[in-house]
């Protein structure tokens, strides 16, 4: 069976309002297709398990390098959930570093939005998408709202959160992420709260499920 199944890709640097654009789209759409119809995806899902590396060791892998993840089983799921299979999506844990035990099963949906900061890098992913997103939020305004967010969510210190960003976060934006932008349909300014960008998106979807 190859069920109707639209993908909405939303990338862009971390905390620069990817989870709340596709919240607020999520949201907004199950009050016309119903809950049922509509999923998100976490690219975050799908960092590779590292239960087998110490504490110390998984603190020093660089989570913002595309090897990081997984991107093969993301397209297998998208993939299986288009011809109409049920998925189980890994849980990922920022505390621990690592996968965690359990997963979720996500079923077919007509709409799945997918957000992640290198899902635009990769041209397998690009070619699942029915459209594409760019978050281009400043720099210095995502990495304060990281800081505020990783702390109060994620169980970092202010010292942690400056120096991954230092070392790794900010290089791995402008060698991979930056330059993924031109492969974008849309490219948002200002973050999550876009309020034009996230109703254009609504009519792009709407549309694409009328085809
Ligand atoms: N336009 C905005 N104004 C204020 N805070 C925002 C805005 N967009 C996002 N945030 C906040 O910034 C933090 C990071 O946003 P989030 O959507 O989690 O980013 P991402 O998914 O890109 O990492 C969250 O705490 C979120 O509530
Ligand atoms: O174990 C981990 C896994 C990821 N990260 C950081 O998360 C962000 C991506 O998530 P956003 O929600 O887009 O911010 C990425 O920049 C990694 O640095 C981590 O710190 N630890």
């Amino acid at each position: 069976m190859n069920s109707q199944c639209v993908i909405i890709g939303i990338a862009g640097a971390s905390a620069s309002g990817k989870s709340l654009i596709a919240k607020t789209i999520y949201e907004e759409l199950c009050r016309d297709l119903g809950t049922d119809q509509i999923g998100v995806i976490a690219e975050d899902a799908y960092y590779k398990d590292q239960k087998h590396l110490s504490m110390d060791e998984r603190v020093k892998t660089n989570y913002d390098h595309p090897k990081a993840l997984d991107h093969e089983h993301l397209c297998r799921h998208l993939k299986a959930l288009k011809a109409g299979e049920a998925v189980e999506i890994p849980k990922y844990s920022y505390s621990e570093h690592t996968r965690m035990d359990e997963t979720i099963k996500m079923t077919p949906k007509k709409v799945i939005i997918l957000e992640g900061i290198l899902l635009l890098t990769d041209p397998k992913l690009r070619e699942l998408m029915d459209a594409s997103v760019f978050m281009d939020t400043p720099l210095d305004i995502c990495f304060m709202r990281r800081l505020k967010r990783d702390v109060a969510e994620r169980g970092r210190t202010m010292e942690s959160v400056m120096s991954q960003y230092t070392d790794t976060v900010r290089p791995m934006f402008l060698q991979f992420i930056d330059p993924s932008k031109q492969y974008a349909d849309i490219i948002v300014p200002r973050g999550g709260k876009n309020r034009i960008a996230t109703d254009i998106l609504k009519t792009r979807i709407q549309h694409l499920l009328d085809r």
